[in-house]
């Protein structure tokens, strides 16, 4: 395609060299470019890659596309000078790739939590109904049984046009995908044709990017701003925020709710370790997934395949059959009946949610066995707090770790226990080998027990020093009841 072409419906400042430039490749970063690539220079958080314009032109890139033009042209290259090429590169990624975000139906979903959770059950649901379907996520996306594994909740454009042009070479119909609010400000969805848009809830989170509340609100609101009128737009109206998502929306204004009315109203009859009894449009249905969250995630979910044009009644078989997402409040049971619990619960806010939920679930004398860490080069601020979190709902804590990374183990640990409460500290145990530290939650254990393993929730490594070691919460659950069973690990 030229460089002319690709240009279709830009708005341009300035040009400067051959427009009939053929262009096979799109790329951000000088370190991709070769021949035949256009070069998008982006104002980033860390560096701006103007300053990488030289650097591309002397790989061979055939044209770049930037902001400012630079004072020495090279004159075999084309340059495109634009507002904004953060938003340009998403028309153009939109143009290169044949515009495959139309030929399909995309749906997006926003939210602090629950993201992961909706996408991927919109993707199951979607294909126990027939079709074939793409999901971009968290964890990973997937085009129907081909897993690719994922780098950001929300790719860069360029990579997610890529994406749903392989969807559609495999037939699919819909693709389900994960919109963050850093996706919405750094134009990662910019000239994407969503048909919809479901939004979960906002707490406060993430304020270190976006700086204030009300920016991370009007982030999250930008992607209904862009939906188009053929769209619907989906929101959870117990959220106050709900309403605020669809103020100049050109989309079909929707909602779901637990509390008022809505578009989708739901009624939770009754909620346990075992799943959820819920009333939806006047029809009771049982779900195998757990906690008043997932209420909410199951409303949104339902709500989205009817305005795609599904049966409501068999939406809610199928759903009714489906399991967690990987890592979210997945459970392993024992022979026992003890209770494992693995969660990506790893900020203050999610363990609290998760903890709670558990908490409001249990019998009295069933106790709870919490299992946490705190990785290492992150935000150390929180690792006091969840440690105090997790002393509040818990009967035992066990504080081990989770992605130390390049930081050492035990002072990581040190400063978790810095946050135990005194009266708490009989009830807590510091074992640094995660291995380690779940065969004593087993051990300690009685049957109907709850065992939280919270914080890496679908991962299946462990970080140290820079080296990836494979370790999965669920599969070592699963060796420990086996071991406790043969009796190879002591029980008190
Ligand atoms: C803070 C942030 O969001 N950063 C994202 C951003 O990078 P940036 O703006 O910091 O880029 P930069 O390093 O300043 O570089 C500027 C430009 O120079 C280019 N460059 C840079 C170096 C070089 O040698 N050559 C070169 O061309 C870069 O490719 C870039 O285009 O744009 C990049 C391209 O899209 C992203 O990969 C990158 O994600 C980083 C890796 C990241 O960790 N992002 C997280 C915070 C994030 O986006 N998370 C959300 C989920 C949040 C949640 O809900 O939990 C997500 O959607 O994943
Ligand atoms: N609707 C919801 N409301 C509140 N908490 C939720 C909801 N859905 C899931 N959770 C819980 O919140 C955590 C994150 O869930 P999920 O991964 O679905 O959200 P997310 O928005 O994708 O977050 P992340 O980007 O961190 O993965 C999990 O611990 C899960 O148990």
């Amino acid at each position: 395609m030229t460089i002319k072409e690709l240009l279709y419906k830009v708005p341009i400042l300035a040009t400067a060299g051959d427009m009939e430039a053929v262009i096979n490749h799109l790329t951000l970063d000088s370190r991709n470019v070769g021949p035949g690539s256009l070069f998008i220079a982006v104002r980033g958080t860390v560096t701006d890659g103007h300053t990488f314009i030289d650097t591309a032109v002397r790989q061979g890139a055939s044209a770049i596309l930037c902001e400012e033009m630079p004072v020495n042209p090279e004159p075999a290259v084309t340059y495109v000078q634009v507002q904004d090429s953060a938003y340009t590169q998403g028309l153009i990624a939109a143009t290169f790739y044949g515009h495959p975000s139309r030929k399909l139906n995309l749906v997006g979903v926003t939210g602090t939590n629950g993201k992961t959770s909706t996408a991927t059950l919109l993707f199951r649901l979607f294909r126990a109904l027939g079709y074939r379907v793409g999901l971009i996520s968290t964890v990973q996306n997937q085009i129907d049984d081909t897993v690719i594994p994922a780098t950001h909740t929300t790719p860069d454009v360029i990579t997610t046009n890529a994406l749903l042009t392989d969807m559609l070479k495999h037939g699919c119909t819909h693709c389900f995908m994960e919109v963050s609010s850093h996706a919405v400000v750094q134009q990662r969805i910019a000239g994407l044709h969503f048909a919809g848009g479901i939004f979960t809830n906002i707490t406060h989170d993430h304020l270190d990017f976006h700086g204030t509340f009300d920016n991370y609100i009007r982030a999250k609101k930008g992607f209904f701003d862009q939906l188009p009128a053929s769209a619907f737009a989906l929101v959870n109206i117990d959220d106050k925020r709900g309403m605020v998502m669809l103020q100049n929306t050109a989309a079909r204004k929707e909602s779901f709710s637990l509390q008022t009315l809505a578009t989708f109203k739901g009624k939770l009859l009754a909620d346990s370790l075992f799943g959820l009894h819920m009333e939806i449009d006047g029809k009771e249905v049982w779900f195998k997934l757990i906690g008043r969250f997932n209420a909410y995630n199951i409303l949104g979910v339902y709500g989205a395949a009817v305005l795609l044009g599904e049966d409501p009644e068999e939406v809610l078989t199928q759903l009714s059959g489906l399991m967690p997402p990987p890592g979210r409040f997945e459970q392993v049971v024992s022979d026992e009946q003890i209770v494992g619990i693995v969660d990506y619960a790893h900020t203050p806010d999610a363990l609290q949610n998760v903890l709670e939920t558990i908490d409001g679930l249990r019998q009295a004398d069933e106790q709870i066995i919490t299992i946490v860490g705190c990785g290492g080069n992150r935000d150390a601020a929180k690792r006091p707090i969840m440690a105090e979190i997790a002393c509040k709902f818990s009967d035992k804590v066990i504080l081990t770790s989770d992605n130390p990374r390049d930081e050492d183990p035990m002072a990581i640990l040190e400063q978790m226990q810095a946050g135990v409460p005194p009266i708490d500290f009989k009830k807590t145990l510091t074992l640094p080998d995660r291995r380690e530290a779940i065969q004593k939650a087993v051990s300690m254990a009685n049957p109907h027990d709850i065992i939280l393993v919270a914080g890496k929730g679908h991962e299946t490594y462990q970080e140290i020093n820079g080296v990836k070691h494979d370790f999965d919460d669920r599969q070592v659950l699963l060796e420990a009841f086996a071991n406790v069973k043969s009796g190879s690990v002591d029980t008190p």
